[in-house]
């Protein structure tokens, strides 16, 4: 028996953003480029981390005000300790586009990938030396 493809969603509600952010982050913790970055030099634990992302993409696309922590600073700290570049900014947009473009679609979806183009793109600026 095949299974029914499920039809593609909107990033309109909390469930939906956090499982976008599961399924962005099941590619992005075993990719081979990005992955370490997360385990060995942040050494992330993801019970923590994870609920600031989906709180920061909740409040990005629905205005929730959860999310109030400094995304900026918490980069450049990581920056220090092991510098990001283009490449990785480019992994990173590729994966975040991939896992939409799977299951997501519908005008917060596409301002999702506006949003996030802008915000790698301003931090790759404000990262390089
Ligand atoms: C080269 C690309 C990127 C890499 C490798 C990367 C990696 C990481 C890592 C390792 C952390 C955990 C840091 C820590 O807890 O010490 C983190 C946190 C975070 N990242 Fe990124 N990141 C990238 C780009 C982005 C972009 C473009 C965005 C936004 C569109 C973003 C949003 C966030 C947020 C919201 C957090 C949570 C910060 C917090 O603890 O509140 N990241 N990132």
């Amino acid at each position: 028996m095949s299974a029914t493809p499920t039809e593609k969603v909107d990033l309109d509600s909390r469930d939906n953003i956090e499982r976008f952010v599961e399924s962005f982050y099941a590619r992005m913790l075993k990719d081979e480029q990005l992955a370490p970055i997360f385990w060995d030099v942040a050494q992330i634990d993801l019970d923590v981390h994870l609920p600031h992302i989906k709180d920061y993409w909740c409040k990005l696309l629905l205005g929730e005000t959860k999310y109030q922590r400094h995304t900026m600073n918490i980069h450049r700290q990581l920056n220090d300790k092991r510098s990001l570049l283009p490449a990785d900014f480019e992994r990173w947009l590729a994966l975040f586009m991939q896992s939409l473009e799977a299951d997501f679609s519908g005008p917060k979806t596409e301002r999702a990938k506006r949003v996030a183009t802008s915000i790698a793109k301003n931090m790759q600026n404000s990262l390089s030396p």
